[in-house]
């Protein structure tokens, strides 16, 4: 059996967030008995080389990959890019939260192949208007700009800081139906968004 084609970008799996509105860790969310940690990185095998960046509770789960601390703590997404960022080992990072059922490799390799292309700081899905800045590539050069925000601790928006960087929007992709793009960028904040997961899948 060949081994899938590992392309030379990070993935960074976002799993630091506290859960408040879902009430439980979100990482642990299981679909058809398999948690959302494992499920994410088991459809993005071949993506990239993962890294979890988590905060200081830790993971209740044996991980084979790489784990990391926000060095910002309780700051949000952001500080979780920033610490993937720099603990990654390539150019480029496809950013992923952990409470994405249905992520997408082909989403993933479109982002990133986009972005090898049009030399931007950033490649962001957005559907209907709306931004989708926890599944999106971004470039290691950010980094001191992303540092710089973080420390001065005015804005730590992931839509803030994409405002002030080379940002490109993809609306679509193709061969995809509009619908397929919104499905692959679903994630979940309640426990209703997590009953609809279940009983729709
Ligand atoms: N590393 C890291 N990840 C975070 C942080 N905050 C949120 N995330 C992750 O970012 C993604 C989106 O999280 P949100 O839903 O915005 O935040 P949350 O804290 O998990 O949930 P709420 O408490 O309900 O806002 C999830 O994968 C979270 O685990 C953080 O401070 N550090």
């Amino acid at each position: 059996m060949t081994e899938p084609q590992v392309l030379p970008q990070d993935i960074i799996m976002l799993m630091g967030g506290r859960s408040r509105r879902m009430g439980r860790d979100k990482a642990l969310l299981e679909l058809d008995g398999e948690p959302m940690v494992y499920r994410i990185l088991r459809l993005l095998n071949g993506v990239g080389r993962p890294i979890a960046v988590c905060n200081p509770e830790g993971v209740l789960l044996p991980l084979t990959i790489p784990m990391v601390m926000d060095h910002w703590q309780d700051c949000g997404p952001l500080a979780g890019i920033h610490a993937g960022l720099a603990h990654g080992r390539e150019e480029m990072a496809l950013v992923v939260a952990c409470d994405m059922p249905f992520v997408s490799p082909v989403l993933g390799e479109t982002l990133m192949k986009t972005m090898i292309k049009e030399k931007k700081d950033a490649v962001i899905p957005r559907v209907a208007g709306k931004e989708h800045p926890l599944f999106a590539v971004y470039h290691r050069r950010i980094l001191p700009l992303l540092e710089s925000m973080l420390a001065e601790g005015k804005d730590r928006s992931v839509t803030g800081f994409l405002q002030q960087i080379d940002t490109l929007y993809i609306e679509e992709v193709q061969g995809w139906a509009p619908w397929q793009f919104a499905h692959s960028l679903f994630n979940m904040n309640k426990p209703e968004d997590y009953m609809k997961v279940i009983h729709q899948k």
